[in-house]
């Protein structure tokens, strides 16, 4: 299997990166404008693969589509397949055939659209056939197992000849990506009600709007860990804006108590090292794809860390939680669960004359949040370009930081 080296780099340039477009936005973007008829110019898209898959998806006219191991891409287009003109096949990789669907197949299947799990039930691959007659407006979703669920109904809702009135039950995990999906839908015309855990929307026209897609945030989150573990660094991070339909600007916040300040300037925002808390307790039911990010940089600054909302890291592109248990074990560092879904991080975080070897278990977000540890020590990153699903430069911008 192919690795990267990354030497022992204390020091880091200062220098400005880039970051790639956000592939939350890029792909809500791509699916409305698929619903209006593509009417706008959209700008910035990432080059994300997610939003790649998600771009070549749009313009096939094949009866299957392959989203590889893109979730947003999995779900919005099968919502999409349901007021789509033809029966649809949705399918990824092995991973993604494990990650369930069963509640969007269910919230389609209630508005009239013809659902069959080919494989196990509940999972995909899926064939789709598009709603003919709307079986109702009122509908329930769970909240808690993915929200990628409701933003995929949500953005079909305008295009329903009844609309949708939508009950969310349960907790809702990832809520600000649910905002997000609305937001967008309103900069793009269309109005809708949230109130407690009932959203509604009307039968609605999309407008054009030339959206501009932000830079990713939960990609920043590195560089945040990266200037927290260094001796010394002063980077800026272009094209973030301080108001963001982003949730993962929750970075912001949660490292500045783990030592990093942030300032905003008109194109980006400028991290520089500050003293930090030594005990910590965060919430990701918000922020679900912070949580190595966090989980990395207190284990390696020995902040004792409480870590709870990981529920959904489990059906991500790997067991998240699994996976971090046993990378931060190579460095003398325990995650263990002390209540139900209480996490604690106590660190006797160790160094080791050797590089110390990574897997990154078909996770970008793996090979992401350990890279940083090599301001400390010698890092091995096993299967590099796992990164690629959400930043493709992500080493390219690492050479420009460490000048390896
Ligand atoms: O809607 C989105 O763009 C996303 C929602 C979140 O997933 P869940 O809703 O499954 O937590 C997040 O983890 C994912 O990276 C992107
Ligand atoms: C969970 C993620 O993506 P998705 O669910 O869209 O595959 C992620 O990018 O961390």
């Amino acid at each position: 299997m192919e690795t990267i080296h990354l030497k022992h780099s204390p020091q880091l340039k200062a220098v400005e990166i880039p970051l790639p477009a956000s592939k939350s936005e890029s792909n809500r973007a791509l699916i409305i404008n698929a619903l209006s008829g593509n009417l706008s110019a959209l700008q910035n898209l990432s080059e994300a693969r997610d939003t790649q898959t998600m771009i070549r998806l749009l313009a096939s006219s094949e009866e299957t589509l392959d989203v590889l191991d893109a979730g947003t891409t999995m779900r919005f287009l099968t919502a999409l397949s349901a007021v789509g003109e033809t029966p649809r096949i949705l399918t990824g990789t092995a991973r993604m055939q494990q990650r369930p669907i069963k509640i969007l197949g269910d919230a389609l299947k209630s508005l009239g659209a013809k659902v069959k799990y080919l494989g196990e039930e509940g999972f995909p691959p899926l064939k789709v056939k598009p709603i003919v007659d709307q079986k109702t407006n009122s509908i329930k979703m769970q909240g808690d197992v993915s929200s990628q669920f409701i933003s995929a109904v949500l953005m079909i809702a305008p295009c329903l000849p009844q609309g949708l009135n939508l009950e969310l039950k349960g907790k809702i995990g990832s809520r600000p990506y649910i905002q997000m999906t609305l937001d967008m839908m309103r900069l793009f015309g269309i109005h809708s009600n949230w109130t407690n855990q009932t959203i509604e929307i009307k039968p609605q026209q999309y407008n054009d709007y030339p959206y501009v897609v932000e830079s990713d945030w939960s990609g920043a989150s590195y560089w945040y860990s990266f200037v927290a573990l260094a001796d010394d660094a002063k980077i800026k991070l272009k094209g973030l804006r301080q108001k963001s339909l982003q949730g993962d600007i929750a970075i912001v916040h949660m490292m500045n108590q783990l030592g990093v300040m942030s300032t905003f300037e008109a194109d980006g925002v400028v991290l520089q090292k500050i003293p930090h808390s030594n005990e910590v307790n965060f919430d990701f039911s918000d922020c679900p794809d912070l949580a190595q990010t966090i989980a990395v940089v207190c284990a390696a600054k020995k902040i004792q860390c409480t870590m709870t909302g990981l529920e959904s890291l489990v059906i991500k592109e790997t067991n998240r939680v699994k996976a971090l248990k046993k990378e931060l074990k190579k460095f003398k560092v325990k995650l263990k669960e002390v209540a139900p879904e209480v996490f604690e991080l106590r660190s006797k975080f160790e160094l080791s004359d050797t590089p110390i070897e990574i897997e990154t278990y078909d996770d970008h977000r793996m090979a992401m949040a350990f890279a940083p540890l090599c301001t400390l020590q010698g890092i091995i990153i096993k299967d590099p370009s796992v990164v690629n699903k959400s930043y493709p430069g992500f080493w390219k911008d690492i050479e420009l930081a460490t000048g390896q």
